[in-house]
């Protein structure tokens, strides 16, 4: 039974540090990592390929479900990402595409046709979850939920220290305002809204250091699930 693997979900706003400290609680605990915005964004990239636009939903509804995507894990831990046979791993990660997959996770029949995939990663022995509605829709019976935050411009900051490491050409004020944008959109869509599960632990990263958000996280999962 899927429902008796457990979860841990750590959702937050862009930047926050989702996506590294869920990789490093996984690893810690062996366990399965879902990076289910990694989904949203190859869905956006799926789009621009077949001349899509991200305006209107019913005709992303078939590219949604019929998403030829895999996450190839290598030995070093790194995960390339291979749409319909192309590695996208670093396209993916371009601001651009994270703005277009946060306008494409607005509409309700494509999230709906994305559940399944996200839910077939609760794997045994267990499963690490990084995204906006983790704990508030895909699975809202994890014994453990985590609202991972951070001031809007610390991550900025950080995002921009990241996205020039990786060679993009880059500018502070205007990720700051992509950011703020983001958010808003996140927060304010209909359908699973960015917002802490009622039941989740709330942990603000701004003045906190990768090591000392990822041994939080670890002393309440021990807290938790013993
Ligand atoms: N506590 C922290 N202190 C300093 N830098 C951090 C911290 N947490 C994460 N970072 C850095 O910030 C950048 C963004 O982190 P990460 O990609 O994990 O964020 P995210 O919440 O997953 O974002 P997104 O949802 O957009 O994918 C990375 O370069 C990461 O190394
Ligand atoms: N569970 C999720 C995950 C992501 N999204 C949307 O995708 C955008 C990109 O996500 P990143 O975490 O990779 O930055 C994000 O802005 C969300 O709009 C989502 O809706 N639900």
């Amino acid at each position: 039974m899927q429902e008796s693997v457990p979860v841990i979900t750590i959702d937050g706003p862009s930047g926050a540090g989702k996506g590294t400290a869920s990789r490093l609680v996984a690893e810690q605990l062996g366990w399965e990592l879902l990076d289910s915005g990694a989904i949203y964004r190859v869905l956006a990239v799926a789009t621009q390929h077949h001349g899509v636009s991200v305006e209107e939903e019913e005709p992303l509804i078939p590219i949604a479900s019929h998403l030829d995507v895999q996450f190839e894990v290598s030995s070093d831990q790194d995960v390339k990402v291979i749409l319909e046979g192309e590695d996208v791993t670093t396209t993916i990660r371009q601001e651009e595409v994270g703005e277009l997959a946060s306008k494409i996770a607005a509409f309700p029949r494509i999230r709906e046709a994305l559940l399944r995939r996200q839910r077939a990663f609760r794997t045994l022995p267990g499963l690490v979850a990084d995204g906006r509605d983790m704990g508030t829709v895909v699975f809202t019976d994890a014994p453990v939920k985590i609202f991972l935050t951070a001031s809007a411009e610390e991550r900025a900051q950080r995002r921009f220290q990241q996205l020039k490491e990786k060679g993009f050409d880059v500018n502070i004020g205007r990720l700051l305002e992509d950011i703020k944008q983001r958010d808003e959109r996140d927060q304010n869509r209909k359908v699973a809204p960015l917002v802490p599960a009622e039941d989740a632990l709330i942990i603000d990263s701004t003045e906190l250091s990768i090591d000392e958000v990822v041994n939080k996280m670890l002393s309440y999962v021990n807290e938790k699930l013993g």
